[in-house]
């Protein structure tokens, strides 16, 4: 998920004081290395034939704490591109409840990508691509998404405004092989503050989302599929559907000291920060009928101050915006 712009600083190991889940080599099977894993270690001694140059992955951009002197300034919080070490453990005050083992490098791609200078060399080129080919996905699956609601085929991309007023981020996650999974988090279980998320994961493994099956909740793995995008419901969404989209709660299992790395590319569909576009839950359905509100109206900027300021607790930001009357009534059928 995208954090807003906040004091960033490398942490190397913090044990987690919340209860912890599984390792991941405890629920998912052993896969090979993943071809972007490779570490920045120094190369070997020479060879006589002409060496290739590294081939470009997220991995050689991490970790590069300080500006590079090529323009490049990860730490400037006014940057379009911005590199931080486990974020998640500087909210709230800094009373994160735990650590999550992972660099991220954010770049924001739309409405204004940044200047192909201030993307980091591996990525140029292929990043403005990509964040052109995700947006178009978007606009369809917005589209597909009115439909199964009963609405017209516009209604979530233009007059619930996810694609109008769209901004369009990019997390680049890197989650190295790590020592002691048992005294750390993946990525703490957390439902994403977007409409939608589409999320691109390499070979390794460790991704798991909940299966809200009361009493309890159940974590499934979502494995890898070569060539397929893993697309989530956020928490936006689930708010302007009035709960008839719901969002997905997941996270992601740390490796254990043998690897592989784990690479993720997610693409966060919301508004800017600073937008003042209202989002609104929808209370017509198909054939007009129509429902309460379950949510107050809010914008982009209020629910991710909301979001932000709370920290990865593992509670749903939305029950913040719930309307008193909807807590004890369920929700409308899809
Ligand atoms: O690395 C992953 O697959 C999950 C990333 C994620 O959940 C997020 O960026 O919100
Ligand atoms: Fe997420």
């Amino acid at each position: 998920w995208p954090p807003s712009p906040a004091p960033t600083a490398s942490v190397t190991s913090t044990p987690s004081t919340t209860p912890r889940p599984a390792s991941r080599a405890s629920s998912t099977p052993a896969s090979p290395p993943s071809p972007t894993s490779s570490a920045t270690t120094p190369t070997p001694s020479p060879s006589p034939r002409r060496r290739r140059p590294p081939r470009p992955s997220l991995s050689s951009t991490s970790p590069r704490p300080t500006s590079t002197g090529d323009g490049w300034s990860p730490r400037d919080v006014a940057s379009k591109v911005r590199f931080n070490s486990n974020f998640g453990l500087f909210r709230n005050g800094f009373r994160s409840p735990a650590a999550n083992w992972r660099d991220t490098m954010f770049v924001e791609m739309f409405p204004e990508a940044p200047s192909p200078e201030e993307i980091p060399p591996p990525c140029r080129g292929v990043l403005e691509v990509y964040a052109a080919a995700v947006r178009r996905l978007g606009e369809r699956l917005f589209e597909l998404l009115s439909e199964a609601l009963g609405l017209p085929v516009g209604y979530l991309g233009r007059d619930a405004g996810c694609m109008d007023g769209l901004s369009l981020s990019v997390a680049a996650h890197y989650y190295p092989a790590c020592p002691e999974p048992e005294a750390t988090m993946g990525a703490t279980k957390h439902s994403d503050p977007s409409f939608l998320t589409v999320l691109l994961q390499d070979t390794s493994g460790g991704l798991q989302a909940v299966l809200p099956r009361p009493p309890e909740e159940r974590w499934v793995d979502v494995p890898p599929v070569a060539g397929a995008l893993v697309v989530n419901v956020g928490d936006l969404l689930q708010l302007v559907s009035n709960d008839r989209l719901r969002s997905v709660e997941h996270r992601v299992l740390p490796t254990g000291a043998a690897g592989p790395a784990r690479v993720s590319v997610a693409c966060f569909f919301r508004h800017a920060y600073a937008s003042t576009r209202p989002c609104v839950p929808v209370v017509v359905g198909g054939g007009g009928a129509r429902a309460a509100a379950v949510y107050r109206s809010t914008t982009a900027g209020e629910f991710l101050a909301h979001y932000n300021g709370k920290g990865l607790d593992g509670r749903s930001a939305l029950d913040h915006f719930r309307l008193p009357a909807a807590a004890s009534s369920p929700p409308p059928p899809l």
